[in-house]
């Protein structure tokens, strides 16, 4: 996960937060901690202009605190413009909590983690993310409104990761029609990196379409179990990015795409539900293109889950959710057309289109 970030020391010590590779003019940063619970968080709030910053709350044990800033900055900068890209009326926030989800999370941590959310007053909005389940918002929303992805018998919408999955589905959908022809996926040998809540999803629309699926995770059960439910192969190698493959499907953490795994990269076509799957968005965004890999946006194609929480504060209507997810299809075919014709990176493209939303707001903001 640790990506771009890392200055000399001295540097850090110097400017520890606004001085970051990964600080992009954020609005607000809020450390959050809490002696009795043992909770160690970070929110991270972007930019508000299009409205309050919704995003999921991520647990995960950080080798170090950069690590969790870092992630928690870029994750928060990429919910701005997923929400921008997709027309919803949000800003970008993300939140981190510092620890081991499986031997670290409970009630009272969740509650008080709740607290820190309510006491910025709707400036943000949480909901899941990696390490996080229906139940942790349950508890969040125990303290305070500003929770979304809360169990259907709440009032809420449930788990978002099925719609996420479809919206992934569908943006390697258009990008397999960009770069081979058809958008049929039968016969594609597609491999699936984790297999979570999204990830699991993913592989169930794979197969119904015919993909030739191969699943990795570093979970041995969750392995087993989607092998079995779904008939599909787990990965025995050692370094799938020297597979033979025709999509990659990243849908465990971020950063995978780097000076690294390019070196080797077999894939033709890159489409997953991970966010910052581009550990410099720049610099690897150049060389996918250079190799002529289609890179289909992470903050593009995983907007399914943003879609559907964001319906809960909408008012909850599935068809129009799936119709808005569906169109994540026309929205990939369009920005990698678009790429194409400016010679421009199709995360570049993507950025672009977000953020000419984002200015068209404050243009009339202002008048
Ligand atoms: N859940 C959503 O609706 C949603 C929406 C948008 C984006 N995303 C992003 O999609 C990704 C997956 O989300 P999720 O909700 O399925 O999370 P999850 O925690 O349910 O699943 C993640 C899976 O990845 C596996 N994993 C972790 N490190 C790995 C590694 N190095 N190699 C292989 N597998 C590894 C884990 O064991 C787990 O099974 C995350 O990056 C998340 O931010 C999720």
């Amino acid at each position: 996960m640790l990506t771009e970030v890392k200055k000399n020391s001295k540097e850090l010590m110097a400017d520890p937060v606004f001085g970051q590779l990964s600080f992009d003019n954020h609005e607000q940063v809020v450390f959050c901690s809490d002696k009795d619970t043992g909770l160690r968080a970070i929110i991270g709030i972007h930019d508000t202009t299009l409205g309050p910053a919704l995003g999921g709350t991520r647990m995960w044990a950080y080798q170090n605190e950069w690590e969790a800033l870092n992630d928690v900055l870029r994750l928060s900068r990429g919910m701005t413009y997923k929400s921008a890209i997709t027309g919803l009326n949000l800003g970008g926030g993300k939140a981190v909590i510092i620890g081991d989800a499986k031997t670290q999370k409970t009630p009272e941590l969740m509650k008080k983690f709740g607290e820190y959310v309510h006491s910025l007053s709707g400036r943000y909005i949480t909901a899941e993310d990696v390490g996080m389940e229906t139940s942790d918002m349950d508890l969040v929303r125990e303290v305070t409104p500003y929770v979304t992805g809360i169990s259907e018998d709440k009032g809420g919408s449930g788990n978002p990761s099925p719609v996420t999955a479809y919206g992934v589905f569908m943006g390697m959908k258009a990008a397999a029609k960009h770069k081979f022809g058809t958008d049929l996926l039968e016969g594609k040998r597609v491999f699936v990196q984790g297999i979570g809540h999204v990830g699991e999803a993913l592989v169930e629309n794979l197969v119904e379409d015919g993909a030739i699926v191969t699943i990795a995770d570093i979970n041995q059960e969750r392995l087993a179990y989607v092998r079995d439910k779904y008939g599909v192969t787990i990965y025995g190698g050692n370094d799938l990015y020297t597979e033979s493959m025709d999509i990659y499907a990243p849908c465990a953490l971020g950063a995978t795409i780097n000076d690294d795994t390019l070196s080797k990269l077999q894939a033709k076509v890159i489409a997953g539900a991970a966010n910052n799957q581009l550990a410099i968005e720049d610099r690897h965004g150049k060389m996918l293109q250079d190799k002529g890999i289609v890179y289909a946006p992470d903050f593009l194609i995983n907007a399914g889950g943003i879609i559907n929480v964001y319906a809960e504060l909408e008012g909850y209507n599935k068809a129009e959710i799936m119709r808005k997810t569906e169109n994540i299809y026309n929205t990939t075919l369009e920005i990698l057309n678009h790429a194409d014709a400016n010679g421009i990176t199709s995360n570049q493209a993507a950025l672009e289109l977000a953020k000419k939303r984002i200015e068209a707001r404050k243009q009339e903001n202002k008048s």
